[in-house]
């Protein structure tokens, strides 16, 4: 027998209408939770099989993994949880830096993206921490939907709508991604492990006020407001998102941040078959 697949999960409940419903398997997979940037890395190594990551990490290592088929965290138009928060407007902001979250690698590439294409500011993005007297702030997840929550910034930007207005198009923020060589090696358990998210995914957003109430319990909020926020969010890949996604890459090359934009290669169609 060998070990369980190794799966990584989000640690925001923007995850939840995904893993919600997912049952715990411990012959087939066991669970390991982290914000986006430490998936990805461990992924990377191989600490992890298969995960959800930031969208710009399969860009960087496409040659490392394969996608798994309609999974991804998408938005098209608001997301309700990457935003840019800050106390001016943007005509005060040249040339003082961004701040970036610690958990995002996608959402600091796209802003990257909407500061150089969108909105024309020459503002170098800093990590956490490390920036003086940024010019605004950027977060993901559970923390932009609490500062948002907040009232305490007198002005914000929504960065899935933000995407929307430069490209008429939908963003991919995560996708789901398994490593090549156990892919490889051990094809009909990922393709279980991908039957069980899948069908996880089906039954949680067919629920998503039982989503909307367990974002209320661990986050505290109205269950109405999460329910309104996972309306913006969608969890499969379909050809707008993929072409979304394509869009991306197309600018992340031509601004010289990965070497060349990758072909989406999907595990089963592009790597192992389910083995029958
Ligand atoms: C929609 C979101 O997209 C996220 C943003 C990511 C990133 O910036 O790297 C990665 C995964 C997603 O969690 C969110 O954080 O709420």
């Amino acid at each position: 027998m060998s070990q369980p697949l190794r799966l990584g999960r989000i640690d925001f409940v923007n995850i939840l209408p995904v893993h919600l419903r997912l049952a715990a398997t411990p012959a087939l997979f066991i669970e390991a939770r982290g914000v986006p940037s430490a998936l990805n890395r461990q992924l990377r190594q191989g600490l992890l099989d298969v995960s959800v990551i930031s969208s710009v990490e399969y860009a960087l290592h496409a040659d490392d993994y394969l996608l798994l088929p309609d999974l991804g965290i998408c938005s098209d138009g608001p997301v309700g949880s990457v935003t840019l928060f800050s106390r001016q407007p943007m005509d005060l902001w040249a040339g003082r830096p961004v701040e970036a979250p610690f958990e995002s690698d996608t959402s600091v590439a796209l802003a990257r993206v909407l500061l150089a294409h969108l909105w024309r500011l020459d503002c170098p993005l800093a990590p956490e921490g490390q920036a003086l007297d940024p010019a605004a702030t950027l977060r993901i997840g559970d923390r932009a939907l609490q500062e948002a929550a907040s009232g305490r910034w007198a002005h914000s930007w929504d960065m899935g709508q933000q995407w929307r207005e430069l490209t008429g198009l939908p963003f991919v923020f995560a996708v789901w991604a398994v490593r090549r060589p156990v892919a490889q090696a051990r094809p009909a358990e990922v393709a279980a492990l991908h039957g069980r998210l899948l069908a996880a995914k089906a039954a949680g957003v067919a629920d998503l006020p039982a989503c909307a109430a367990e974002a209320s319990r661990l986050l505290g909020g109205s269950v109405e407001g999460y329910l309104r926020y996972y309306k913006l969010l969608s969890y499969d890949l379909g050809p707008r998102f993929r072409q979304g996604l394509g869009r991306f890459f197309a600018f992340l090359a031509a601004m010289g941040q990965i070497e060349r934009a990758p072909r989406l290669c999907f595990f089963g169609a592009d790597g192992p078959q389910t083995a029958t």
